[in-house]
């Protein structure tokens, strides 16, 4: 789980503790990210912090920290869970009463989808290919699953750290059985209007970057999910965003500020 990107250096600057946090699982997580153990983060920069019982994503700034968890149990994503939340996220899939797909998220950045997903009741196979966030996400399914509210829904979700790509183009008589339904919520700068989420979405921007080829990347992982899936590509969009890739879907399901394009596939 090293950096990769050969074009772009990597912005993690190295792994912190937050003082109560241990030191040995600390050195761990920088040999595995490979990148050193620091007693200090440097000004500006974006590091990794181990706490007593939880990681971080944090840019440490002069003017105030601005930190990021995989969060399943408390918060917004507890709140969200009393309310049983993102039903049009769950219409999208295709879940109906009694029935609950299985679903391939391809794009997996904080699990927040996924696990309203695998609460429903779906299991869910989650990919995310950059090394920081798939440890993020181990961390917080591993709260979730030492919960008990939490944990048969984290029980559901499998993690694979890994770029989607490389699992579906492996071709398989099976994939598209084992695959019914793959969701995809690639990264659209400036789509979240709340103030904390964009606060987060700029932590993930500094984390991820931008690509130079974004709209082709979409393109080709769109391309790849619609070869695999054996009954529906989801995509979620910005209520105004364009179709990913420039491909009309099947129909759209449309909030206030998202929209679900749904590209159903039985029989292509
Ligand atoms: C906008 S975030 C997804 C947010 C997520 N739906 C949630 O609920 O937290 C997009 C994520 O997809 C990941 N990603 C993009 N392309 C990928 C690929 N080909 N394979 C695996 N992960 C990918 C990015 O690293 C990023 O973390």
């Amino acid at each position: 789980m090293t950096w990769k990107n050969k074009t772009r250096p990597n912005p993690l600057a190295g792994v912190i503790t937050s003082g109560d946090g241990p030191a040995r699982r600390a050195a761990e997580l920088a040999a595995r990210l490979d990148v050193p153990l620091l007693a200090h983060p440097p000004a500006d920069s974006l590091v990794v912090r181990v706490g007593a019982n939880h990681l971080e994503l944090v840019h440490c700034q002069p003017h105030g920290d601005l930190a990021v968890r995989v969060e399943f149990v408390l918060g917004a994503a507890g709140y969200r869970r009393q309310k049983g939340g993102r039903e049009m996220l769950l219409r999208a899939v295709g879940a109906r009463k009694g029935e609950r797909p299985d679903v391939l998220d391809g794009t997996g950045g904080l699990g927040r989808d996924s696990f309203v997903l695998a609460q429903a009741g779906c299991r869910v196979q989650l990919f995310e290919r950059h090394p920081v966030l798939a440890l993020l996400l181990e961390d917080g399914l591993r709260r979730a699953a030492d919960s008990p509210e939490t944990k048969a829904a984290a029980e559901r979700i499998t993690l694979h750290g890994q770029d989607v790509l490389e699992y579906l183009k492996v071709p398989g008589p099976d994939l598209r059985e084992k695959t019914p339904v793959i969701y995809l919520d690639p990264m659209y700068p400036g789509r979240d209007k709340a103030a904390k989420a964009k606060k987060e979405l700029q932590l993930l921007q500094l984390l991820l970057g931008d690509s130079q080829n974004r709209e082709h990347e979409e393109a080709i992982l769109l391309e790849a999910a619609l070869q695999a899936a054996g009954k529906r590509v989801v995509v979620k969009r910005p209520r105004r965003g364009p179709f990913l890739g420039r491909q009309k879907p099947s129909y759209c399901l449309e909030g206030r500020s998202t929209r679900f394009d749904i590209y159903l596939t039985r029989g292509r």
